[in-house]
């Protein structure tokens, strides 16, 4: 068999790293992290904080569980309160759309933004967003988007204690901060996953958490 046959996706993850990387390259707002490992860039107050608020607030409305509710494939160690934000929300469709046009991706490509809640104790070991095609759970993801390209990440509210976000191959530690949006690529240039993307995040101490996530696929999700 072919490397391109044992990495599904690989010349598509290819085109959009590089497309998505010029696109924030060329973005005076975006940070990149200095790591030759993985693509990793963080833009600062990407939503305001009255935005952060509701946000927020419509998690709480929706969180339940992770581990229960979510068929959560690369950990069993994720013991937040998670659920989906209502796409068809005005609100909640402005702030994916944002999204989709800063990285340049298409809409239909992105999953619902899933809202997290972790409260002192609680957190989300160190795990890839994208897919193992080797599991068995490839073969319903692979017919629904297939893999993970970027994935998009945002702090909601200040947190008292704990609850960085953790890359542990890269060795860096973000700290919650209310607005700021993290991306990264999930694959490598060539379109391989990147096993540098590993990351956690990390216990809560003291306080609440909230982010929102949107993993974005190859091809259309759903
Ligand atoms: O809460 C964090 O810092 C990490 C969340 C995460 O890894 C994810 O949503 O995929
Ligand atoms: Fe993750």
């Amino acid at each position: 068999m072919t490397k391109t046959a044992n990495t599904p996706d690989k010349d598509a993850l290819k085109r959009v790293g590089a497309n998505v990387r010029k696109r924030l390259e060329a973005d005076p707002k975006a940070y990149k992290v200095k790591t030759d490992k993985a693509e990793i860039f963080a833009i600062g107050g990407f939503l305001t904080g009255a935005e952060c608020q509701r946000l927020c607030m419509m998690i709480d409305l929706v969180a339940q569980p992770s581990e229960l509710f979510n068929v959560d494939y690369s950990t069993g160690f994720r013991t937040s309160y998670s659920g989906n934000l209502d796409p068809r929300d005005p609100f909640v469709t402005g702030i994916s759309r944002r999204i989709d046009d800063l990285l340049g991706i298409k809409a239909e490509c992105g999953e619902a933004i899933q809202g997290q809640r972790y409260m002192p104790g609680q957190q989300f070991k160190p795990h890839n967003d994208w897919f193992y095609t080797d599991q068995d759970y490839w073969k319903a993801e692979r017919k629904r988007g297939g893999q993970r390209s970027w994935t998009a990440m945002a702090f909601l509210n200040p947190v008292e204690k704990g609850g960085a976000t953790h890359f542990t191959e890269v060795g860096v530690k973000i700290d919650p901060k209310p607005g700021v949006l993290l991306v990264w690529n999930n694959a490598l240039p060539d379109g391989t996953p990147n096993e540098n993307t590993m990351h956690a995040g990390t216990p809560v101490e003291a306080g609440t958490k909230y982010v929102i996530t949107k993993w974005y696929r190859t091809r259309r999700w759903g």
